[in-house]
């Protein structure tokens, strides 16, 4: 798809639910033992993935409508235990699903879990060695370290340490998991703990399913054990923060406004930040109920940022900084090397191709706008998230040219239509 010489992106755009939430949501629904109605749910590769794997479970999944989703759990005791669970490339499957199924199978029961090519050079370690320290019966079955894993029950309740320095999920998985063991545990963090708000955004929905956690310190947890998830009856899936960077990206770019619906300031998705981002970088932002509006003020204005605490909307500073004034530093992002491709050196790469000066450092970039534009062909290294930040340099006059613009389907498969319509370009077959 080629993009050139945008100039207005305007008008009223509706997100998708969250990723992050709505896989959450549906694994919780299905530890309830009661219905839960799930309302505004991604249907994305990733959450196609998870209702996959719920369904060969066991799990009775009715559609009301294409977001509303009917989950009928089966408190842990799952009907069908003789599977190979393929989770693509989605982490919000396949982290939380190890925890969740090492504290719920029995002894005699095994499960193998397995991903994409990807998945299987995504790490998994810190979780996996984690779980064994507590009893946990888990083979790694092709390179150690890594998925495809079988796992069978027999995870015992105690004192747990995890890593929190590669990612979150593997932190988010044991607070989902280990209110399910019969008796206390202790959750303990070492390391520097990345993506924080992604443990926040668990526990925030952890209480709203009725399970009790104690934070006794940044880099502690009390678990109580012996918890039954509830059934809230009903459960609405915020629209998708990180989503919403694009198109605060694009109204700062292309002048806006962009009103967004599905996401207001009091979020529980730490992406929400990136409007502090935009904002500093030279656009106005205005915040309704469950709506945020954003105008661009003209030049860009280029940032030092640390990412680590949003690391997928961090991303979308890169082609901000493409048409901002100076130097931008995305710095701290360290673990972009391990997600749906080498995010730094894929996005040095690319960012290159529109004549940008990079910088790319171990666990950060400097970025410097280019000089002379020209037009780039942008490989995607099936990242949606590469393919969403490329489309806003359609902006420069030398234009992009993106290819396989539909791997963004792994989070936002109706990205580049809604692109297209606030742009103003002709409809997306
Ligand atoms: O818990 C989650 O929903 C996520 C946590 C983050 O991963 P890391 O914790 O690995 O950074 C984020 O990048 C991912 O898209 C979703
Ligand atoms: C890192 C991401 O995905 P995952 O949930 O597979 O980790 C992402 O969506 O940017």
């Amino acid at each position: 798809m080629t993009l050139t010489d945008l100039s207005h992106c305007q008008g009223e755009v509706t997100l998708p639910g969250s990723k992050s939430i709505a896989n959450r949501a549906l694994l919780i629904a299905a530890l309830c033992a009661e219905p839960v109605v799930l309302h505004n749910v991604l249907r994305s590769d990733d959450t196609a993935r998870m209702l996959e794997a719920l369904t060969a479970l066991g799990v009775s999944i009715n559609e009301q409508d294409a977001t509303t989703l009917v989950v009928h759990g089966c408190g842990g005791h799952w009907r069908n235990t003789t599977q190979r669970l393929m989770l693509g490339n989605a982490g919000t499957a396949m982290r939380p699903l190890v925890a969740v199924l090492a504290a719920t199978l029995e002894p005699h029961q095994r499960i193998v879990l397995d991903g994409d090519a990807r998945m299987r050079e995504r790490p998994i370690k810190d979780l996996v060695e984690s779980l064994r320290a507590q009893q946990a019966p888990i083979d790694y079955l092709g390179d150690p370290g890594y998925p495809p894993l079988g796992i069978a029950g027999g995870l015992q309740p105690g004192d747990f340490v995890i890593d929190g320095s590669v990612s979150s999920q593997y932190i988010s998985a044991l607070l989902m998991a280990l209110p399910l063991l019969p008796a206390d545990s202790t959750l303990t963090l070492s390391g520097e703990v990345v993506s924080r708000p992604y443990i926040d955004l668990t526990l925030a929905m952890l209480r709203d399913f009725g399970i009790d956690i104690i934070t006794v310190t940044d880099h502690q947890f009390r678990i109580p054990g012996q918890q039954a998830y509830r059934s809230p009856q009903n459960y609405f899936v915020e629209g998708d923060a990180s989503g919403a960077s694009y198109w605060m990206a694009a109204a700062a770019l292309g002048g806006g406004p962009i009103t967004i619906h599905g996401v207001g300031q009091s979020s529980i998705q730490g992406d929400i930040a990136f409007a502090e981002v935009v904002e500093a970088m030279g656009a106005d932002v205005s915040w309704g109920t469950n709506q945020v509006t954003v105008r661009g003020r003209g030049a860009l204005q280029g940032i030092d940022f640390d990412g680590n605490q949003i690391p997928d909307a961090a991303m979308t500073i890169a082609p901000l900084a493409l048409f901002a004034r100076g130097t931008t530093i995305i710095r701290n992002v360290a673990n972009w090397r391990v997600k749906e491709t080498d995010r730094l050196a894929a996005m040095a790469t690319e960012l290159r191709k529109t004549g940008a000066s990079v910088k790319e450092g171990k666990d950060y970039l400097v970025i410097d706008p280019p000089q002379i534009w020209q037009h780039a062909h942008i490989d995607t290294y099936d990242d949606h998230r590469i393919a969403m930040c490329f489309a806003l340099a359609g902006f420069s006059t030398a234009g992009v040219t993106i290819n396989d613009p539909g791997c963004c389907a792994k989070t936002y498969p109706q990205f580049f239509s809604e692109f297209s319509r606030l742009c103003n370009l002709p409809p997306v077959a």
